[in-house]
Order: structure tokens, then sequence, then C-alpha cells
């Protein structure tokens, strides 16, 4: 673990800003550790002085609209998502709805970016029902889409404008998700098969609402992209944040670029 860097002077000051998250399902939509999405949330924002609040909400807990920063939903089986579905769809709708809707941030990886869309349809005549945050809707394929996968990606102020960035990561999916036409993807595959293994997309993005293939986990494989979403999720303008020492995190996103071919 680096050592901490120093603390800013308006954390000193007794101004402390708090990234709350709530992880949804986070003992159903948990596979490929995802879990140390959040683990990666919570030391970024430690070694900043940054306050972390995390609230786990699951099957029929009510979700605030107005309390959290930065909704998480992991990825999961089909049966898992089954259950989670059902009750985003009858108990969370509304609120994940207003939450997107003031701006908070989303970000949603395989089974749960599933979820996001309209529906995720299991057979000719099975289908998971979805909150319809994002344009989409997902179909089960013949086979898997499995591998290592690397995207590029433009997000405001991620960068210089215009500039493209790399996630990398793993991807494990029977779901093909086709976007609508007005639904713009995440970023574009440069390695590994993505939305639907032949469209060149990947995951979807609407304002501060992300869903993505990528495990890797996606945050510890992608620490700029981590930084990112705190900086979003608090509304700090991104790159705002404090460096980090990074090595091992470097180490991580280049070993995971590598994996993909990158
Ligand atoms: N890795 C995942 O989250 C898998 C999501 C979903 N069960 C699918 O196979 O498409």
């Amino acid at each position: 673990m680096p050592d901490l860097p120093p603390v800013p002077e308006a954390v000193a000051a007794g101004e402390r800003p708090t990234l709350r998250v709530a992880a949804l399902y986070p003992e159903l939509l948990n596979i490929y550790a995802d879990r140390g999405n959040l683990l990666m949330l919570e030391r970024r924002c430690a070694w900043r002085g940054i306050g972390f609040a995390l609230t786990r909400t699951t099957i029929g807990d009510e979700l605030d609209p107005d309390g959290h920063d930065l909704l998480y939903l992991g990825g999961g089986q089909d049966r898992d998502q089954r259950l989670c579905a059902e009750d985003l769809v009858s108990t969370k709708r509304d609120a994940v709805h207003a939450h997107a809707a003031r701006g908070g941030a989303v970000l949603a990886v395989c089974g749960g970016y599933q979820l996001l869309g309209h529906r995720y349809a299991l057979d000719a005549t099975t289908a998971l029902p979805g909150v319809g945050l994002l344009d989409l809707h997902t179909e089960r394929g013949e086979g898997r889409l499995i591998g290592n996968v690397a995207i590029e990606v433009e997000l405001p102020g991620a960068g210089d404008p215009g500039e493209r960035r790399v996630l990398a990561g793993f991807e494990n999916h029977g779901g093909r998700t086709i976007l609508a036409d007005a639904q713009p993807p995440l970023g574009r595959v440069l390695s590994g098969h993505g939305n639907t293994g032949a469209s060149g997309a990947e995951g979807a993005r609407r304002g501060n609402v992300i869903g993505t293939y990528l495990h890797g986990p996606l945050l510890p494989k992608n620490a700029w992209f981590a930084d990112w979403l705190i900086a979003t999720a608090l509304e700090l303008p991104p790159g705002s944040l404090a460096p980090l020492d990074d090595a091992l995190e470097d180490a991580a996103h280049a070993g995971a670029r590598r994996a993909a071919g990158v």
C-alpha cells in the first residue's frame, strides 16, 4: 500500500467530502470479484481524505433516491439476476430513475448492466424485466463471449478534449446487448467481444449512467476510470483529485492491456 498523500487543505479545514455509494444486491451480483470495485473506490477515497459511506441495498429494501452519489451493480448468474430483476423493477425503479435524473452516477457491470436496459430475454418465451435506464435490450445468444477485452472510451474531462482512453478487463457473458439507435455505447472494442461480438460497441453510457461488460474487477485494473467516477459522482472537476502513487495500479492496467493484446 503506498504512503498516504498529504491531506488536501479543504479536507484539513473540515470540508470533508464523502462519497456515498449504494451497492445493489452485493451478495447476489458479485462474480469475478466485482466487489473489488467497491474496495478500490473506498481505498482511493481514504488515501485522499475523502469519506466513503457504503450502503448495501438488497431484495425488498427501499432505495433512497437522494441518498447516494453512486449506485453500483456487479455481474451475476442468470438465476441470481432473475431475483434482482424482479425486485429492481418492483421496488427500486422510481428511485433509480430519480437518482439518474438529478445527475447521480451509476456503474453497472455485466449482469447489472443488462438489468439497466429494457429486458434480458433468456429464451423465446422468458424475459427478465429491466429498469429502462439505458435504451437497450439483451438476448441470450449461442455460446458465451469470454476473454480479455480492451475498449477505447471518450469521457468528459478524462484527459484532453477528444482524447480516447483505454479500459481493459475481462468478459464472460451469454447475453448479447443491442443498443437502440440513439443509445451511445460506452466505447469501441479494440480487442475482445463487447456488446454482441460483432457490433464493435461495448457498454452504454447516458450522462453519468454507465453500463459495461468489463469485469476485472474493472476499477482496480483502470485506476484512472475509478478516479473519473469518484470525481463525477462528487460533482468535482475530473482531474481535480489529488494524485496518488499509482505504480501498482499502472502495472495492473498495463498487465490487463497486455492480456488483451492492446
Ligand atoms: N458475467 C455476468 O455477469 C453474466 C451475465 C449474464 N448472466 C450472462 O451470461 O450474460
